[in-house]
């Protein structure tokens, strides 16, 4: 009985492992968290099968190829070098200003002059502009590693931008909508645009939007997305890592993936893009938690349940809110992996902790812990629950609306552990007992 609930979306063809897709047409509510479960199992074995079929095609390349003419779109663009504009200067603007920069010098396809808007304000009274481009370093959000001397930093946002190829978005979320409005009309129209950034904006009318979402319908250009296990001053430090673009275009992915790899930052290209995207914002959330396991004084075993949780909520919020989404996505760099390190390393994790510890605020300890910089988790949960209160469906999500009600201090840290004692993952079986009830009455009826 139980395992032919689990199969039926199989037998139905909603689960189509071989794709690996986390189901591919329009949601219906009805996905149990046993039925995800099942799915992960059946992803996996179908993981590892589809890349030995796939094997031809470089291991960092998911889906691109060569085109018609036989001339790759690296190729072409030779003749017409991409100039490159950064927009944002944090800790991770400018951890990726240092690739892109010095990639932009070595490679033939970019000018060599990048931009990097610099939300402009005083550092030990100057400017911060002029420090970043006397010192080739920027002291407030990544000191102690240099950038390129072609990397320019520029205060007007328009002026960075106007004559860009590529811009890169990487300021924290709540800024976004300005910029676009600010940049609106003032872009080439042949642009693409790349987002770093990981959160959600509300959606006028109830829902949440994607940056990458507010980006095109905005400035009407594509823009594809990087996410990835990629604590800002690890790959500052220029520290082996791996992260995942999502980009569905043939002809921009491999650019893309040329003006941010590099041999210690290791760049796959999926076509999943809103996956990826999800992946990066939900993963601020689930750090949080794992900040409050700590807070708490609870162990490794209950950061690892909260780590498992929080990824069960992920793929079913995918699966619900973004149908079509493949399962393959949570196994890249911007699914398991940025879960992992943002739950041991990240800011959201560490100003969690620090909020269980002292009572204080998050927004007085993100003001004292991180000069300057911005947390995302909070933000993200509160647009989470917002949405999943307007659609009756917090019980569904017990450990997001879990971490947004202690965050704004509706339940206490300690109540934590209790909202997800009873999760959904906890509720019924994943196991066949169908063969185990049978033995037992072919026993009880050999006693007879
Ligand atoms: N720091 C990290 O390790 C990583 C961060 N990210 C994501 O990258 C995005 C950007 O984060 P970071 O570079 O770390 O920024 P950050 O949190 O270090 O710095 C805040 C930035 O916001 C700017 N800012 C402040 N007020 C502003 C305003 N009114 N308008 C525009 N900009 C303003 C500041 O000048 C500063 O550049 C976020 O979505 C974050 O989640 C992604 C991967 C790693
Ligand atoms: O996204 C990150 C690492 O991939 C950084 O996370 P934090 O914002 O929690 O530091």
């Amino acid at each position: 009985m139980c395992m032919a609930r689990i199969w039926s979306p199989l037998s139905r063809g909603l689960w189509k492992a071989n794709n690996l897709q986390v189901r591919p047409s329009a949601p219906t509510l009805s996905l149990s968290y046993s039925d995800i479960s099942v799915a992960f199992t059946v992803s996996v074995r179908s993981l590892f099968s589809s890349r030995r079929l796939h094997s031809p095609q470089p291991p960092s390349t998911r889906y691109f190829s060569i085109n018609k003419s036989g001339i790759s779109s690296v190729q072409m663009a030779c003749s017409n070098p991409k100039q490159v504009c950064i927009i944002g200067s944090g800790n991770w603007g400018s951890a990726i200003a240092r690739i892109v920069g010095s990639n932009a010098l070595r490679s033939k396809n970019f000018d060599e002059r990048v931009t990097m808007y610099v939300y402009e304000e005083m550092f030990n009274g100057k400017k911060l502009t002029e420090i970043i481009n006397e010192t080739h370093e920027n002291v407030k959000y990544l000191p102690g590693r240099k950038l390129p001397p072609n990397v320019v930093a520029v205060p007007d946002v328009v002026e960075a931008a106007k004559d860009a190829d590529v811009l890169i978005f990487v300021v924290p979320h709540q800024f976004i909508r300005t910029l676009c409005a600010t940049l609106l009309g003032k872009i080439k129209s042949t642009a693409i645009a790349l987002s770093l950034i990981k959160g959600f904006d509300r959606a006028e009318g109830g829902g949440i939007d994607l940056i990458s979402h507010i980006i095109t319908r905005h400035l009407k250009i594509p823009c594809s997305v990087l996410m990835g296990a990629n604590l800002a001053n690890e790959v500052a430090d220029e520290m082996f890592c791996e992260t995942t673009i999502g980009c569905k275009d043939a002809t921009a992915g491999p650019l893309l993936r040329e003006i941010i790899q590099t041999n210690y930052f290791r760049v796959v290209v999926v076509d999943d893009e809103d996956t990826v995207e999800v992946c990066g914002a939900l993963k601020n959330i689930v750090a949080c938690g794992a900040g409050f396991v700590d807070g708490l004084g609870l162990g490794d075993n209950t950061k690892a349940a909260v780590i498992r949780l929080g990824l069960m909520e992920m793929v079913k919020f995918v699966d619900v809110f973004y149908p079509g989404g493949k399962l393959a996505t949570f196994f890249e760099s911007c699914g398991v992996a940025d879960l992992i390190t943002t739950c041991y390393g990240g800011r959201n994790r560490k100003v969690s902790e620090a909020f269980v510890r002292t009572g204080k605020s998050i927004k007085e300890l993100e003001d004292e812990m991180l000069n300057g910089q911005k947390l995302q988790g909070p933000y993200t949960a509160e647009e989470v629950s917002y949405m999943l209160k307007i659609k009756g469906m917090e019980e569904q999500f017990p450990l997001f609306t879990a971490i947004h009600k202690i965050c704004t201090g509706q339940l206490t840290p300690k109540d934590f552990i209790d909202c997800i004692r009873n999760h959904p993952e906890h509720m019924g079986s994943r196991v066949d007992y169908s063969n185990l009830e049978a033995l037992d009455i072919e026993c009880q009826n050999s006693k007879l």
